[in-house]
């Protein structure tokens, strides 16, 4: 196989915070290849963002890699000098965002923001960088580009603007796009268009780690999934295994928690309890205080990823130490557990309607 665009190596992040160190990726390790979408998916604070930030060299002030490594296009960054690093990580990678409107210079241009890359680092003329960025709009499905052109952000609508930063990111030419919840703004179709324009892109041979807490994004766009819990990669296999067959009680309670289109009032989309306090240490596995498949042995020995592939499909790893038993898990995640499709059903019938 070529070499991985992005690969990430027992990544720790720590946040020094007032009251604590705040420990917020606790040894994610994750690869993405060319041509290849891969999920992160976890409720609110498992870290998700972080570790895209910490890949892309964006970690907000005063957070820090503390531990393990970030490789691009083979190259270790994480102990470059800044310039160096922003350099290697830049000529690679490009991040989209969640909130479009502030991701935009509210007072330039819309086809001038998608031209300033091509002009200022390739070192574009004037009129080959605007032949570019009409290229660009064009791609992303901006009818009418010479037209919107001269539009600000504040004139165009949440999918347009969304658009509009994807067309920045692809303007440095990157092999992967690493893009937080870009979507969640939207409402579903405008939603569902931007993820087509991902996947197009995708196709092209551009690689995209996805950041979402929707399962439905993910299962129509990705090929590869990462469960977050508490800071950690809780299970990881290709998407149709875990929506059909999680081999962790957490995945297997997100699927629960999706809502059923088919009924009128829709489930209550939580789960039960709340995520672990990431100031303290953790003995253990960080979701036995949540979990309904929880055992002693969960509360003081942490479970590792451990390969669950000979009961489902090549690497699949799940961190739980009931992994190899779903069908004694009780109630509804054992029922999620063994594939009653009805989860698998629902997600879809959410993201094809
Ligand atoms: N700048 C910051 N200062 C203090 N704590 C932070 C900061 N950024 C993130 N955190 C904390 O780090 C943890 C992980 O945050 P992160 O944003 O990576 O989670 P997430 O899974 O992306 O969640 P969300 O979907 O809400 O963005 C959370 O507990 C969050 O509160």
């Amino acid at each position: 196989m070529s070499t991985p665009l992005l690969e990430l190596h027992d990544l720790d992040v720590e946040i020094p915070l007032a009251d604590g160190t705040l420990h917020a990726v606790r040894g994610v390790s994750l690869t993405a290849y060319a041509g290849q979408a891969v999920g992160l998916v976890g409720e609110s604070g498992s870290g998700k963002s972080l570790t895209l930030r910490a890949a892309m060299d964006l970690l907000p002030v005063p957070a820090k890699i503390t531990g393990g490594s970030v490789v691009v296009a083979g190259q270790d960054v994480t102990a470059m000098k800044p310039a160096q690093r922003r350099a290697v990580v830049s000529s690679q990678m490009a991040m989209i965002f969640q909130d479009a409107l502030t991701a935009l210079n509210p007072t330039m241009r819309i086809g001038d923001q998608v031209a300033e890359v091509p002009r200022q680092r390739l070192g574009m003329s004037a009129s080959a960088a605007r032949a570019r960025a009409l290229d660009l709009l064009d791609q992303v499905g901006i009818r009418d580009p010479e037209q919107r052109y001269r539009a600000f952000p504040h004139e165009l609508s949440g999918g347009m603007r969304q658009r509009i930063c994807i067309a920045i990111a692809l303007s440095a030419e990157p092999g992967l796009i690493l893009a937080d919840e870009p979507t969640t703004a939207l409402d579903v179709t405008i939603q569902a268009q931007v993820l087509g324009v991902l996947d197009g892109l995708r196709q092209e041979g551009v690689g995209l780690v996805l950041v979402t807490h929707d399962l439905a994004v993910v299962s129509s766009t990705c090929s590869e999934l990462n469960v977050m819990y508490g800071g950690r990669v809780v299970e990881h296999g290709s998407t149709d295994v875990l929506l059909s067959a999680p081999r962790h009680p957490y995945t297997a309670a997100l699927l629960r928690s999706v809502p059923d289109p088919d009924e009128p009032v829709h489930r209550l989309l939580t789960i039960p309890g709340a995520p672990p306090d990431l100031l303290q240490p953790i003995t253990g596995c960080a979701f036995a205080p949540r979990c309904p498949a929880v055992v002693e042995r969960c509360a003081t020995e942490r479970p590792p990823l451990m390969d669950v592939s000979a009961a489902t499909a090549a690497g699949h790893t799940s961190a739980c130490w009931r992994a190899e038993e779903p069908e004694r898990w009780p109630g509804s995640i054992g029922e999620a557990a063994l594939g009653v499709a009805e989860e698998l059903r629902v997600v879809e019938e959410r993201v094809h309607r």
